[in-house]
């Protein structure tokens, strides 16, 4: 109904957001950004150099500053919301030739090669389940499964694994789920942001066409501010529960009042923070990249988000 709604008017489209607000996209803006996709070097090199998105070259330049990955060290990284995939490829590439990556994205998606994927929401107890169970020894990935050898999807195997070890366990939660210290996690990247809900494209019958939408922010600076800063909550979470002691994180946030909040609390997890814009990162837009280096030991969790 909103979907006819906004194909049948014609200047505006309306669009409705997960909080039941209605967003107006104008067609101008709309032309504009397409404009400014299309006369975008970083767009351009992207495409020739067979990358994802152009956000690429984000992760490149925090790496070149920070130095998240290196060559030959059997890396292990977990990219949050890593769907197209351009930070995963930039992760396989310099974590190779023998790094493993695990994106994880709440849109279905297919990776990129080298890239090992599951479609799960990182706000979800079981998703840090499944990451536990896929980077534990208990895990082989290469098994003989059809869908594995045909098309590399692996995810029911891992949620069988999971099932099958709570039949096992079923009176001891906290044996469960492997430790993940068997085969830590060197790297969390986050570069998550709620996706727009899908308003066209239905026919189009293939996952990596999930990305019928134009941008992912509303353009409400105060409500991207929030939303992503919640999504930063959960990333760092998430490393808190499975980064390594001495590991690297980074997240994206779109900059607002709460920018200094998340900086205390990744001082609480991390030996050093730093703030950092690649210059791949459009002026006008608010995202700014948080990076943490060398966990802490023992992070107490309840104590970072209630200090
Ligand atoms: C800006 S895109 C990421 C682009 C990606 N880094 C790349 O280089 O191709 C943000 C992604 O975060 C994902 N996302 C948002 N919330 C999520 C959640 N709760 N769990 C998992 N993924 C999420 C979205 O589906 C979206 O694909």
């Amino acid at each position: 109904m909103n979907l006819l709604l906004a194909n049948s008017v014609s200047y505006v489209n309306f669009v409705r957001c997960s909080s039941l607000q209605f967003i107006r996209l104008n067609s101008s803006g709309k032309a504009r950004w397409l404009d400014r996709q299309r006369s975008d070097s970083y767009t351009r090199e992207a495409k020739l150099q067979g990358l994802r998105s152009r956000a690429a070259f984000k992760l490149q330049q925090i790496d070149d500053k920070m130095h998240l990955f290196r060559k030959n060290a059997n890396q292990r990284v977990l990219d949050l919301g890593y769907a197209p995939g351009a930070w995963s490829q930039v992760a396989f590439d310099r974590t190779s030739p023998n790094g493993v990556i695990l994106g994880v994205d709440i849109l279905p998606c297919s990776p990129p090669r080298g890239v090992n994927s599951i479609q799960a929401n990182i706000l979800s107890k079981k998703t840090h389940e499944l990451i536990r169970l896929f980077f534990s020894k208990r895990f082989q990935l290469y098994q003989e499964d059809q869908l594995h050898m045909d098309h590399g999807y692996f995810q029911h195997m891992l949620e069988e694994g999971l099932s099958a070890l709570k039949e096992e366990n079923d009176d001891n939660e906290s044996r469960i789920v492997p430790n993940i210290d068997e085969k830590p996690i060197d790297v969390i990247i986050s570069d998550m942001y709620e996706p727009w809900p899908q308003t066209t494209g239905f026919w189009n019958n293939f996952t990596n066409s999930a990305y019928y939408r134009m941008a992912n922010t509303t353009g409400v600076a105060i409500k991207d501010h929030y939303m992503s800063m919640d999504l930063c909550d959960a990333a760092l979470i998430a490393a808190i529960d499975l980064l390594k002691p001495g590991g690297s994180f980074t997240c994206k946030l779109y900059t607002g009042k709460e920018d200094k909040l998340l900086e205390n609390r990744m001082k609480q997890v991390f030996k050093d923070v730093h703030r950092f814009k690649p210059s791949a990162s459009r002026n006008e837009s608010k995202e700014i990249y948080f990076v943490g280096l060398n966990k802490r030991k023992n992070v107490d969790k309840v104590k970072v988000f209630v200090e």
